[in-house]
């Protein structure tokens, strides 16, 4: 009888998705040890092997050409001149007539011997840098002799459903949202990054399946429910159809929200609130406009760093926030400076190894010491304010000391700006992320110095609960609903509001259905949040009244869990 196969994981990107398996998983390419008789014959293997390589890096440039920019582009050449290196063939050639090893065992054995004299090169790290391009090129040319495919997102050119055991924010730059229809992954969370950016590009997603990468094969039909976490392998046809008009009713409801585009994002009882969208690129403005945000709240600027193959100058960062502020029509738009370690890595800046990047060597931390690296960030922030309301943010402040210092080195790329450009930069917010639970709680203090915070839920989270917030196995630890949480965030509100500072929101509970009435009882301004949730807040915002709102809120502290606020939110909302 026919059975399709249910993979249940965390829903990380509304929407749903049905297209063939693309298993973004390494093909095994392990070999056995042989002699070889005609050695001429296995060179000759290696060279159409090495040829069909190039052919291949060669249309994967050719196709990623309209998406990608000239620097990234150039590492498609670096590795095909590593696939003509004629050392390296003559290396390869000499081993099969000398030893009659295998083209396997050859290719194998002379990359990897490259590969390793590349990276033991400790004082240039271009070089050791190169290493990983002489394993990637290996890696191509052994899967072109044994006949094996390779996974590349970046050469996707017909519908598919992306299958993998984990997705990095570098992948999914890489993915075109018009071929890649979902994606289901075994590893990862809510507000893991990977799964931040497939709701920015809108691509139906489920994380921390456990289990996608067995159970579905390459280019077997699998549909991704990315509103209630369900992945359905192997689809029936009823199964099908009924997921398509599951399709059609979350079409016909975003039909809905999108009337929603250009009113006000008000209350029932006409209070004004803001809602935003967070950015990775600039050129993630134009959709921010066309869901009707009324800001950018947040611009990941390390996406900027990360897409770069070297450190971004004071012009190439310049001419980027420029266009997303001019982009913005004269809506504000705040960057936040660069948030660099954790899981956002940068290849050409070496970080030292550390237990626990995500409790290290980070953000602000990497900044404050290293102030001219700073400062050209800085200066690129300032001389782009000059085209529309920019506003600054420091990520991962956990002291007012760190404050100070931030504001300090700020205040001097100022007056080094103005040195240009007088009164440059005097009109530029200053504000920063709460997502330190020391600064949650500190939150008067740090008010003062102030215009604006930005509550940072999914690092505050991760956190306040000491749950990784990309590790599914604690998944159940991100509670936004938690009275105790909750609690922390009012308190973040109120100091900020005492202090004459705006209180806004930029983690992933700012978008949350269920969090909504409680953060607008708290009187929370802003809300910033993926584009495509957008209009849906707005919506549901103008169906809620803020008295109500703040009775659910004193009703939700006087709660023990996250269940029982998440039940009486729904009670109110008359949900199920
Ligand atoms: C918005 C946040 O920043 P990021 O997700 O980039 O760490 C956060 O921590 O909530
Ligand atoms: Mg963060």
């Amino acid at each position: 009888m026919f059975m399709s196969q249910v993979v249940k994981g965390i829903a990380a990107s509304d929407g749903i998705g049905v297209a063939p398996a693309y298993l973004l998983v390494d093909p095994d390419l392990s070999y056995d040890k042989k002699k070889v008789d005609d050695t001429a014959a296995e060179y000759a293997r290696v060279e159409k092997a090495f040829q069909d390589s190039i052919s291949q890096l060669e249309t994967i440039k050719e196709n990623a050409k309209s998406r990608l920019g000239d620097e990234e582009l150039a590492v498609f050449d670096a590795h095909i001149a590593i696939l003509s290196d004629p050392e390296m063939l003559s290396q390869i050639k000499d081993d099969i007539e000398l030893n009659q090893t295998s083209a396997e065992e050859a290719v194998d054995k002379v990359t990897t011997n490259f590969s390793d004299m590349l990276a033991a090169m400790t004082d240039n790290a271009y070089m050791q840098e190169r290493a990983a391009d002489v394993k990637d090129v290996a890696k191509r040319a052994m899967s072109n002799l044994m006949g094996k495919e390779l996974p590349n997102i970046a050469g996707i050119d017909h519908p598919v459903v992306i299958v993998a055991h984990e997705i990095t924010p570098s992948d999914t730059s890489q993915m075109d949202a018009k071929y890649v229809k979902g994606m289901v992954t075994d590893l990862g969370g809510r507000t893991s990054h990977a799964a931040i950016m497939s709701r920015t590009l809108r691509i139906p997603a489920i994380v921390g399946s456990q289990e996608i990468t067995t159970t579905a094969k390459q280019g077997q039909t699998v549909i991704v429910d990315g509103l209630n976490g369900d992945a359905i392998v192997d689809p029936s046809e009823a199964e099908v159809k009924e997921y398509e008009d599951k399709a059609a009713a979350f079409e016909a409801e975003r039909a809905e929200w999108a009337k929603m585009v250009d009113a006000p994002s008000k209350s029932k009882d006409g209070k004004d609130f803001e809602i935003a969208a967070n950015i990775g690129t600039p050129d993630d403005v134009e959709d921010a406009m066309a869901q009707g945000a009324d800001g950018v709240g947040l611009f990941r600027s390390e996406f900027l760093y990360m897409s770069s193959d070297h450190f971004p100058s004071e012009e190439e960062q310049f001419k980027a926030y420029k266009v997303a502020v001019a982009g913005m029509d004269g809506k504000p738009v705040v960057v936040r400076t660069m948030d660099i370690g954790g899981d956002k890595p940068l290849d050409y800046m070496p970080l030292p190894e550390e237990l626990n990047p995500f409790l290290g060597y980070r953000a602000i931390r990497i900044c404050l010491e290293q102030p001219d690296m700073f400062k050209t960030q800085l200066r690129a922030l300032i001389r782009a304010s000059e085209f529309g309301p920019i506003e600054i943010m420091f990520p991962m402040i956990a002291t007012v000391a760190e404050l100070r210092a931030a504001k300090q080195i700020y205040e001097e790329a100022k007056a080094e700006v103005q040195a240009d450009h007088p009164s440059l930069g005097d009109n530029v917010k200053i504000g920063m992320m709460i997502e330190v639970p020391l600064a949650a709680v500190n939150a008067d203090a740090l008010a003062k110095e102030v215009d604006f915070f930005s509550i940072g839920t999914n690092d505050l989270i991760q956190y306040f609960f000491a749950a990784d917030r990309g590790n599914d196995a604690v998944s159940y630890l991100y509670q936004p609903l938690n009275p105790a949480l909750l609690s922390v965030i009012k308190h973040v509100i109120d100091a900020a509001h005492r202090h004459d500072a705006k209180a806004a929101m930029c983690g992933e509970m700012a978008g949350d259905q269920l969090a909504l009435p409680l953060l607008m009882g708290m009187g929370l301004d802003e809300y910033s949040m993926s584009a495509t949730s957008i209009l849906r807040t707005r919506s549901m915002m103008s169906k809620l009244d803020t008295t109500e709102c703040a009775k659910l809120v004193d009703d939700a502290l006087n709660l023990d869990t996250a269940e029982e606020v998440e039940a009486l939110v729904k009670e109110r909302l008359n949900l199920k």
